[in-house]
């Protein structure tokens, strides 16, 4: 909870939750901070540059910049890589603090959750506002924990770039993967930071290699590095051929010196760098003309053999090829931009790339990431505070503002409001605050906006821009910008606000026309809903309990805000035992919870031992028929259900619910909501432990109402009917199977493996890593609970490791019927 507005102001996070399923991706480093006291905040901010009193009018350009000078951007990683140190140099440097935090010491910006400062990991994402060269830079730093991944993709969702930060010893790591996917899917550019350069085993080359080879993706080579490990001292600008040194008895790093690399100093390096400018040079041609498959594909077509010509580099010819495609590409100002560089690259300067202007090249590099059809890779050191400005001047130069983004529905809202709530916070004096990225049209404080998730119109009581260590209240904000609102209290994580449901509707119709006009109906008209982030079923439980009775109902206050802040903590009611049930994606995730409810709710909780969440499903078909007849006073309440159930392949929890054409199509009209509510309550609750029934498929066979029949009766009918079916089945039980990757050094492989066999670990591959073995494989998430701990004892906390949900296997029968009997109490 925030307790005041200082604090408040640096701190805009939330927890998270996570999208694939769970669990625990740990660092031996993060319980070793655990034993640290907890660093009360005592950092120093800047002040707004240029703030003179609250003159909001002299401050309007500060406080809504023009869109093409803002950069909505995340920093996404592996657990450790480094996020939050970057982060706080990047603070640093831009002037929003006056003093650099570490996170080893727990007093960092972002990292602001006592939870997150003790362990020394990111939980919420933190959102912070501050300038850069002009520029007005939002920034994200997200949680690289695998149990908040859905946090991470929330932000994502907000997002027009990112930075994706790496340990440049290790190179593509677990979790880097899953954070690239998301990325990918939803079509953010990145340009990556190559960090801790200065680390034993940092190889620069080691790790360009990894991005190509495992994420699949083009780097383009901005920068090399000067030394690396303990020699690393500063980095070569390979666009402007310049080296950029860090005077070494310098502390915060702030001053460095840029010079160009000259033949008499420096030979050798200029030599490597004249090769790298030439590999980018043409490295950025080939993709710029990959970005524009328009132009490409006209050239191809229309003139065969172009392709050999451009790789042979013949001069006239190819000049000729780019002065006829100009002339048929004039209304594409993209592929024009491309041509042109693909003409000086060939032409005017084919003889001698060194004349190549630097903003020339820089421009076509903005584009080529712009497109995603390649990288740039920058490098540096952020805890010895080097190479973190070049990195601010690429976010600024090379990832894309918010008009450079074609978001598809905003033209749906023709200029009207629409934005995404992506984070709310609770505090204690003024209720709920809620993050938004506004997509189109303007926010204004006392504005009615409606909410398209909730169905409900509420008014924004404030309007507050979180800037540096200051909350301004500002008279409005437009697309483009983050803001702060007051005054929400039904908007949860997640939601979409717009002007008003008409606007809404309006938007809905304009969807649904375009849609038929491309035949894509569905998927257009979902995008309205812009929070389009799947929530993945819990894989853990646990009970918690409150102190005492009469403090029920704060627990059940605390919980329904916590889940209003992160909708992948579920809350349910056990039917048999009354108790309440927290589901949650990983140990960390219910652990920290639990924390958060004593110190920001001042209750002290009891949890119930961790449990997996498993699920079922049946072996084979089974139907069943049942009638239900009641008389309630004088009403007559009459239904006749034949129904099958049958396994099939879907990896759902949903099951696939189809009809039989004998069914009435005019009873199935009045009765679908109530049959389909009757399958999906028994499908939540399997018969043998009471979890989601998945991959099955429900076949309604017959189905006669009398007259008069409540929709209660009939949806009871349905649930007494499929639960005779399932009795009949062969059930299984399907458990949760965990990827691993464990990282260990080669003195501790055999121990790691040995105790992996024995949790019915199943190794696909052992990788070499630089001096570390990489173990990746499949492991029950039953067997892997506690494993940090065990693994820190087995390699004296040199080893780490990552955890993430592949799929549900079906348990071996005697693993089963052990399971079965430890939950009917019989071991
Ligand atoms: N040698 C070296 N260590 C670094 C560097 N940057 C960060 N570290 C250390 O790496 C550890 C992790 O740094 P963080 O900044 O917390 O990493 P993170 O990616 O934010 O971690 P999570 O938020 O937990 O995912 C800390 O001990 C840092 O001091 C670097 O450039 N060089």
């Amino acid at each position: 909870m925030l307790s005041g507005s200082r604090i408040f102001a640096v701190n805009h996070k939330k927890i998270s939750s996570l999208n694939i399923n769970n669990v625990c991706c740990s660092k031996i480093r993060a319980s070793l901070k655990r034993l640290k006291p907890h660093v009360p905040l005592g950092r120093n901010y800047s002040s707004l540059p240029g703030l003179i009193g609250n003159d909001i009018k002299s401050l309007r350009s500060v406080l809504s910049p023009p869109a093409a000078k803002i950069r909505n951007i995340g920093i996404m990683a592996h657990i450790d890589a480094g996020k939050t140190t970057t982060t706080e140099r990047i603070l640093y440097y831009s002037g929003y603090t006056r003093s650099l935090g570490d996170v080893d010491d727990g007093d960092t910006v972002t990292d602001f959750m006592a939870q997150e400062r003790e362990r020394g990991i990111t939980i919420q994402s933190a959102a912070v506002t501050f300038d850069w060269k002009g520029y007005r830079l939002n920034l994200i730093d997200t949680p690289g924990h695998v149990d908040f991944t859905v946090e991470v993709e929330r932000c994502l969702r907000v997002l027009d770039g990112a930075v994706a930060v790496f340990d440049a010893s290790a190179g593509v790591e677990a979790q880097t993967l899953t954070v690239w996917r998301q990325a990918d899917k939803h079509k953010i550019p990145r340009i990556c930071f190559l960090n801790k350069m200065d680390k034993t085993g940092a190889s620069f080359n080691y790790a360009v290699e990894s991005i190509r080879e495992k994420l699949n993706a083009k780097p383009l080579v901005l920068q090399l590095p000067i030394g690396e490990a303990k020699t690393f001292k500063g980095v070569v600008d390979v666009v402007s051929k310049e080296k950029l040194l860090w005077n070494a008895n310098s502390d915060d790093g702030k001053d460095f010196e840029r010079k160009p690399l000259l033949e008499m100093s420096d030979p050798e390096l200029l030599k490597k760098t004249t090769e790298a400018r030439n590999a980018l040079i043409e490295q950025v041609r080939r993709q710029a003309q990959r970005s524009c498959p328009e132009a490409g594909r006209w050239r191809s077509q229309t003139l065969p053999g172009a392709a050999s010509v451009w790789s042979s580099g013949s001069r006239p010819c190819a000049v000729l090829l780019l002065q006829d495609a100009r002339e048929h590409t004039k209304n594409r100002s993209v592929a024009d931009l491309d041509d042109e560089f693909a003409d000086l690259v060939l032409g005017e300067f084919s003889e001698n790339f060194d004349l190549l202007p630097a903003e020339k090249l820089q421009t076509a590099i903005h584009r080529v990431t712009l497109a995603q059809t390649a990288v740039p890779v920058l490098c540096g050191s952020a805890l010895r505070n080097k190479g973190v400005q070049p990195l601010l001047d690429a976010i600024t130069m090379y990832l894309p503002s918010p008009e450079e983004r074609n978001y598809e529905f905003l033209q749906w809202y023709k200029g009207d409001l629409c934005a995404l709530a992506f984070k709310v916070l609770h505090d204690k004096q003024r209720g709920p605050l809620v993050f938004m990225r506004i997509y189109s049209g303007m926010l204004k404080p006392q504005l009615a906006v409606h909410n398209i998730n909730g169905n409900c119109t509420e008014r924004i009581s404030r309007l507050l821009l979180p800037f540096a260590d200051q909350h301004i209240e500002i008279p409005s904000l437009t697309a483009g910008n983050i803001a702060l609102t007051v005054g929400l209290k039904h908007t949860a994580t997640g939601d979409t606000i717009v002007s008003s449901k008409s606007s809404a509707l309006a938007a809905a119709r304009r969807a649904e026309r375009e849609g038929e006009k491309k035949h894509r109906r569905n998927s257009e008209a979902e995008r309205l809903l812009l929070a389009g982030v799947e929530i993945p079923e819990p894989v853990f439980f646990c009970t918690i309990e409150p102190p005492s009775m009469a403090k029920q109902p704060d627990l059940d206050h605390a919980l329904k805000c916590l889940h209003r802040e992160d909708p992948s903590l579920k809350v349910r009611l056990d039917p048999d035992t009354g108790q309440t049930v927290l589901c949650g994606m990983g140990e960390l995730h219910i652990e920290i919870i639990h924390d958060r409810i004593k110190r920001e709710y001042g209750l002290e909780t009891y949890l119930g031992p961790l449990q997996v969440a498993y699920r079922e499903t049946i072996l084979n078909s089974v139907r069943a028929t049942d009638t239900l007849d009641r008389t309630l006073g004088d009403k007559r309440h009459l239904v006749t259900v034949e129904l099958e159930a049958k396994p099939i392949e879907t990896a759902s929890v949903r099951p696939v619910i189809e009809y039989a054409d004998s069914v009435s199509e005019d009873l199935l009209k009045a009765s679908q909501e109530a049959i389909e509510n009757g399958i999906h309550s028994v499908c939540l609750q399997g018969p043998l432990l009471g979890s989601p029934i998945q991959d099955v498929a429900i076949t309604l066979h017959s189905l006669m109402i009398h007259p008069g029949t409540s929709t209660t009766m009939i949806s009871a009918c349905v649930s007494r009917c499929l639960q005779k079916a399932l009795k009949k089945a062969d059930k299984q039980v399907l458990e949760p199977l965990m990827g691993l990757e464990v990282t260990v050094t080669k003195d501790y492989l055999s121990p790691v493996l040995a105790d992996l066999a024995q949790r019915r670990g199943n190794i696909q591959e052992i990788q070499t890593r630089q001096n570390n073995k990489v173990v990746i494989g499949f492991v029950p998430l039953a067997e892997i609970m506690g494993y940090s701990t065990v693994l820190r004892t087995l390699t004296s906390g040199s080893a780490t490791f990552a955890l993430e949900l592949a799929n549900y296997q079906a348990m071996n029968p005697q693993d089963q019927s052990t399971l079965l009997s430890q939950r009917r109490g019989f071991t």
